[in-house]
């Protein structure tokens, strides 16, 4: 990739956003892809993007584009920063375009069907492509305002790293490179589910050895069935796991936690969805984990907590009983034990 190269980064939501600004501030243009036309315009007009990042100005690095086939055409790296929901689809008529190209998912979700991680979806579309993930404990706003951060990004393809180092890493953010992409991408993933419960956990007044006690024990569950699946258990003591997992269990600008917030406060779950009118990946994901969860006999009592709450129709009050009740289990030994 030259110097004067564009980047693309795809998605003109709250996280492409933000990531299409660090990359000009450090001097690339940048075209930042969205469907909308009239978003489009609106933001290269006024330089804001008032839907998903109210209050943040865009640098005039960021262009916003609208012609997805043209921008890939210009692009070699290209940042992926839709909904799990769209990406397929919206990739997938232009699989000619890719061969060759760096593709870095952002993307925190899984494809129910045949559990697909993005980075994989990727693979599947563009055989041709190099293909990464960057994940971490990365609030957008947080991102978008400067606030330090610090992402990984994971790939086999170490020039693939550096290059994507040299493109985001700046004043306020650092990129850390592995090559757990499964991992990484996976950690990104999982976390969703558990920052609902914490929401939710929140929202009725539970206190912090409630939320400590969660967390924890959600860094064990997601752990063990990461690693069943053949990630690297480190990978979850580091940013893309526990980093992540914190992060999003404790802040009230995560969606996922705020979705859980709403259901605790009583609201139906199409209603907590609604009211957010974001993606929160963790809503999808909670069944997706479920079904993969029971096929791979890993035991999960949080993740079947979260789904018979929100598909099963069963009272956060019998959930709570019933994860109280179980036999009391080793500490420290997490992988290789089963229990809450
Ligand atoms: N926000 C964050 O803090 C972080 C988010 N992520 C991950 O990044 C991914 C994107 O999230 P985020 O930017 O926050 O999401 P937002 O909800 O803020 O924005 C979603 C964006 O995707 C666009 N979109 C939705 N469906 C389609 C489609 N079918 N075709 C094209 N574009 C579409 C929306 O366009 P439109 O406005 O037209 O509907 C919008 O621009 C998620 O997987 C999330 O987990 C990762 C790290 C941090
Ligand atoms: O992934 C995130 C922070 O790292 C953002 O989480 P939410 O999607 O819950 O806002």
């Amino acid at each position: 990739m030259t110097e004067q190269q564009p980047i693309a980064v795809l998605g003109g939501g709250s996280f492409g956003t933000a990531i299409a600004n660090l990359l000009a501030e450090n001097g690339h243009s940048v075209r930042l892809w969205m469907r909308d036309a009239e978003q489009a315009e609106s933001i290269r007009t006024h330089r804001q993007n008032p839907r998903y990042l109210k209050g943040v100005t865009l640098l005039p690095g960021v262009c916003p584009v609208t012609d997805l086939g043209q921008t890939l055409a210009e692009c070699q790296l290209i940042f992926v920063a839709l909904p799990s929901s769209a990406l397929r689809q919206a990739l997938s008529p232009f699989a000619d375009h890719l061969s060759g190209k760096m593709l870095v998912s952002t993307t925190k979700g899984i494809e129910a069907q045949g559990f697909m991680l993005m980075s994989q979806i990727l693979e599947e579309i563009a055989p041709q492509a190099r293909i990464g993930v960057i994940s971490g404990p990365n609030l957008a706003r947080e991102v978008a305002e400067h606030a330090l951060t610090a992402t990984v990004v994971a790939s086999d393809d170490e020039a693939l790293c550096r290059c994507v180092q040299q493109a985001l890493h700046g004043r306020t953010f650092r990129v850390y490179a592995s090559s757990d992409r499964f991992g990484v991408e996976l950690g990104g993933a999982l976390k969703n589910v558990y920052a609902i419960m914490a929401g939710m956990a929140a929202a009725l007044g539970m206190g912090e050895n409630t939320r400590s006690m969660l967390i924890t024990r959600a860094l064990a569950e997601m752990t063990r069935f990461a690693v069943r699946l053949g990630a690297n258990p480190m990978t979850f003591l580091g940013l893309a796991g526990v980093g992540d997992l914190i992060v999003t269990c404790t802040s009230t600008k995560s969606r996922n936690f705020q979705v859980g917030h709403a259901l605790g406060e009583g609201l139906s779950l199409d209603e907590a969805v609604s009211r957010l009118g974001e993606v929160a990946e963790g809503v999808n994901t909670i069944k997706v984990l479920k079904t993969k969860a029971e096929e791979l006999q890993v035991y999960m009592p949080l993740v079947a907590g979260l789904h018979a709450i929100l598909y099963e129709g069963r009272t956060l009050d019998q959930v709570i009983a019933l994860l109280m009740r179980g036999e009391p289990k080793t500490d420290v030994d997490f992988i290789s034990t089963d229990g809450f």
